[in-house]
């Protein structure tokens, strides 16, 4: 295992990413909770009970749509923070762990962007997901590989 240090580039933005991702991940319960708000439509009784005209709804199209936006970031993000992590200690060079973190982030992003905030006709989606499931796809094959020889 190469030694990481928090004074390494890489690290750094490894932990900047990860960050802005977590306050990405947070930011969907805010996002959610606006569209219930807009929709008058809330998952449990004693909620819709405190705002007029509002109604238990499972199945709004828009409220449902930000929960899957923020299911699939459920899906998705945790593993780029346990695969970045191990992905550091194989020694990558920096640029290139840097530039992958941030595509990452990016990516992220506008897949809730296209999903749930503006929705946009595939493979818009598609390509949002796609580019950061390659990168999550290609650090963990990395990380496997490098420690193949422990085996
Ligand atoms: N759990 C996902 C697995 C596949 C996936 O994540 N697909 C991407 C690209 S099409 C997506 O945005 N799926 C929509 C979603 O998770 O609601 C699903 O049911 O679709």
């Amino acid at each position: 295992m190469v030694p990481v240090s928090i004074t390494e580039p890489a690290v750094r933005s490894f932990l900047f990413y990860s960050g802005v991702l977590g306050l990405k991940v947070l930011s969907m319960a805010f996002l959610t909770a606006r569209q219930r708000m807009k929709k008058k439509v809330f998952a449990n009784p004693e909620d819709a009970a405190a705002k007029k005209s509002a109604v238990v709804k499972f199945d709004d199209e828009d409220v449902e749509r930000v929960r899957r936006a923020h299911l699939n970031d459920l899906e998705n993000i945790p593993l780029f923070w346990v695969l970045g992590g191990l992905y550091l200690t194989t020694g990558p060079s920096a640029a290139t762990a840097i530039t992958l973190f941030r595509v990452y982030t990016a990516g992220r992003i506008l897949h809730t962007i296209v999903y749930a905030v503006t929705p946009l006709p595939q493979p818009a989606r598609g390509i949002a997901f796609g580019v950061p499931m390659m990168i999550t796809l290609y650090m963990g094959v990395t990380v496997a590989s490098h420690y193949l020889s422990a085996f």
